[in-house]
């Protein structure tokens, strides 16, 4: 039944493959794309543990496999994360998914969040935040001891509205606040003064902070209105100044998602217009490096000095990373880039040369040795590429 299932993908896709329009396989030839990448039908996928229950709460391995119908395996030291093999139940129909007790998430995904070494005490802005799945695990990783925040920020409507609820349903948001808003222009500095309310409030409960604590000063509301936030952050005063730029930044940012093999199943389905429309025109293809250019650009000038910023793509295309990460470091000198760390069993493809590089061009050496790009040959994942930066 598995292995049919399989089968039937594996034929699906390579229909998509074969009935390709050209463009598309300029795409790939262009960018040094293997177009096997998009065969690959058995990938594990993977869910994590909602870490903000009560960890009696928190299902088993034996939990996973019995609703998942399928063989479940634990990621070791890795944020409670489970890899489970495909085509058993669907993960929306399992028990610890309908009671927000897991989240289904790439491994790819949570390595760039990892990326971002999160402490208790961290101010994060996450500048492209919408659905919310690596807010969530920022979220779980921040948890309650300290006084870090998040505060995330998309420009569409409808994907802000779904991150809310995301949270919500997890239960999640308490140190968090959403801007609907453009991350090439956002400004709002890190809430450090609700930061220091939240550690006062933890010094008196023991740890135990209250987000919802009626004694802080509604008065002192900033001038750009969140469009979520706990009553804690909805009312910060926003002041400005270098301690209150941010501990971490990501971008995690728009892209034309050709890492997906969903998406291109999509894109077939829709008769391959918006991909021709996505990919192969060269004016929206520059609009869209120019957008991620530009979000990066705002999220360095957001973030503290010696701290951390990640740039994440699920393209596997060139412009989109290396050469988006190229064009960064030279326009940013206080700008390094620092090696992303993985996990044993999920290596990194290669990094690709930037068209019209000498091989040995040093800035590229960099490239190569620090950023990683995950794709479903060489990690057994979905693809995707992260680049980390620490400010000087
Ligand atoms: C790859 S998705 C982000 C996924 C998200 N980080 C997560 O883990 O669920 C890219 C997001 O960027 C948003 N976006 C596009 N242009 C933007 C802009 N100028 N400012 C802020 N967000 C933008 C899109 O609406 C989309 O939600």
């Amino acid at each position: 039944m598995v292995e049919a299932q399989a089968e039937g993908e594996a034929a699906v896709i390579e229909d998509i493959l074969q009935h390709a329009p050209s463009s598309f396989l300029k795409f790939l030839s262009e960018n040094d794309i293997n177009k096997d990448v998009y065969k690959v039908v058995d990938l594990p996928r993977f869910v994590r543990v909602n870490t903000a229950l009560n960890e009696a709460e928190w299902p088993t391995e034996l939990d996973l496999q019995e609703q998942l119908e399928t063989d479940v395996w634990p990621i070791p030291d890795f944020f409670g994360f489970y890899a489970f093999k495909p085509h058993g139940r669907r993960l929306m129909d399992c028990e610890a998914y309908k009671t927000n007790k897991i989240f289904g998430m790439d491994i790819s995904s949570a390595l760039a969040v990892a990326a971002l070494d999160i402490q208790p005490d961290d101010h994060i802005l996450d500048l492209c935040c919408a659905p919310g799945a690596k807010l969530c695990m920022m979220s779980n990783l921040l948890g309650r001891e300290g006084a870090g925040t998040i505060t995330g920020v998309d420009v569409s409507a409808h994907r802000i509205a779904t991150c809310r609820k995301l949270l919500k349903r997890y239960q999640v948001g308490d140190r968090c606040r959403l801007f609907h808003g453009d991350g090439t222009k956002f400004h709002v500095h890190a809430p450090i003064q609700s930061a220091r309310h939240i550690k006062a409030i933890g010094a008196r409960t023991n740890g135990q902070a209250e987000p919802n604590d009626a004694t802080f000063p509604q008065s002192t509301a900033g001038s750009v209105k969140p469009y979520w936030a706990p009553r804690l952050l909805r009312f910060d005063p926003q002041v400005s100044g270098s301690e209150a730029l941010y501990d971490k930044v990501v971008v995690d940012a728009e892209c034309t998602h050709d890492g997906s093999i969903q998406h291109i199943i999509k894109y077939s389905k829709n008769g391959w217009k918006d991909f021709e429309n996505n990919f192969m025109d060269a004016n929206r293809l520059d609009n869209l490096t120019s957008l991620q250019r530009n979000l990066m650009a705002n999220g360095w000038k957001m973030l503290k000095r010696g701290a951390i910023m990640v740039y994440s793509t699920c393209s596997l295309s060139i412009a989109q990373n290396e050469e988006n990460v190229y064009w960064f470091l030279q326009h940013h000198p206080d700008a390094s880039l620092h090696v992303v760390p993985t996990l044993a069993g999920f290596t990194s493809g290669h990094i690709k040369t930037v068209p019209n590089m000498m091989e040995d061009d040093q800035v590229m050496n960099e490239i190569k040795s620090k950023c990683v790009r995950f794709d479903p040959i060489a990690s057994r994942t979905s693809g995707l590429f992260i680049a980390r930066f620490l400010k000087a």
